[in-house]
């Protein structure tokens, strides 16, 4: 599945691009016996961006990236990376999906070592990767040493021996702290500016929002919404306050959906992009519905993750 290519770690990929998006699912599912833990997935990812696989514990995030890196058959559907069927021999994808394995008693750069020793990277290449993670420095201290920030900066330098144009990470920033995940964010930019393509796992939006171009979320194997973070800042709260309330909620209902609407002591909540705010308020005026308040309520991006996805994963591990 790993090739390696021998370019300098900063080079710009652009000689190895083909036409096309870096990753295409169509349909993909998986079923274990009767259970679907991935249903009917359908996404593509571009070429140079960082895309997130969003969702609670469980949702089907592993599965999904396994299935991207050949290592789990899918049920029905295809995955392709760089045009070719997952898992084909020779494409430029490199992963942590689990880790490693590194020797707690070698250093980091001996443990590329003998991971070189797998993919074929030369010394210069180990110094590249441990380079782009930002390792130099604690490079030659054994492995057991080392933060778990570190540990999983040099699992993705071990992603990055084979210098590959596609980057899979699973849960890249799972339970670093907030250095190890400024660290980690930073990371991930560098790996799409130097022109790969990442493509990773979170359960939690807030640790990895700031490094995603676009995420999908994903719950119970399913899609649930894909959208650039920008999109989903803008699927926000409207909070209405109007009399009557009840005829004010059926006029929001026409609107937007049911589902969308509901009524919070005497104030009507709508889930809606502030910029429907304008169209509502007509709606309601015209509707004979006296609207004495109208503001759009600051959600979190993770309110908007956990709304999604009924998961309480924005609390504490
Ligand atoms: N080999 C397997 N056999 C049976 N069930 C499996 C297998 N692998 C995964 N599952 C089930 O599929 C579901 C999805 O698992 P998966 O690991 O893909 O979820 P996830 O979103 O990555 O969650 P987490 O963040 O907890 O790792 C889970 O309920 C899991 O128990």
């Amino acid at each position: 599945m790993q090739q390696q290519t021998g370019t300098a770690p900063h080079a710009v990929t652009s000689g190895r691009r083909v036409a096309g998006p870096a990753v295409v699912m169509a349909g993909l599912t998986k079923r274990y016996g009767k259970r679907t833990v991935v249903d009917r997935l359908s996404l593509e990812v571009r070429r140079g961006e960082v895309f997130g696989v969003l969702g609670p514990n469980g949702a089907g995030k592993t599965t999904t990236l396994r299935m991207l890196l050949g290592l789990v058959r899918p049920t029905a559907g295809t995955a392709s990376v760089l045009g070719m069927p997952a898992g084909s021999p020779g494409v430029a994808v490199g992963a942590l999906v689990e880790g490693p394995g590194f020797y707690p008693y070698l250093s980091g750069r001996d443990n590329l070592r003998v991971l070189a020793g797998h993919t074929g990277a030369s010394a210069a290449r180990i110094a590249a990767v441990l380079s782009i993670t930002d390792l130099e420095d604690r490079a030659d201290d054994r492995y057991r040493t080392y933060s778990l920030g570190m540990k999983q900066r040099l699992g993705v330098a071990a992603a990055l021996l084979t210098d590959p144009e596609v980057v899979v990470l699973d849960e890249p920033t799972n339970g670093l702290d907030p250095a190890g995940i400024t660290d980690m964010r930073a990371l991930l930019r560098r790996l799409a500016t130097d022109g790969r393509t990442v493509v990773l796992s979170s359960h939690l939006l807030g640790e990895v929002e700031q490094s995603c171009d676009r995420v999908a979320i994903i719950a119970e194997g399913r899609l649930v919404v894909e959208s650039t973070v920008e999109e989903l800042r803008g699927l926000g709260r409207l909070e209405i306050q109007a009399a009557p309330l009840g005829e004010a909620a059926l006029v929001a209902a026409g609107l937007v959906g049911a589902d969308r609407v509901s009524i919070v002591g005497d104030v009507l909540h709508v889930q809606a992009p502030s910029s429907a705010a304008a169209e509502i308020n007509r709606a309601l005026v015209h509707a004979d519905v006296e609207v004495t308040g109208l503001r759009q309520s600051a959600r979190t991006l993770e309110e908007v993750f956990l709304e999604m996805t009924g998961d309480d994963a924005g609390g504490p591990r």
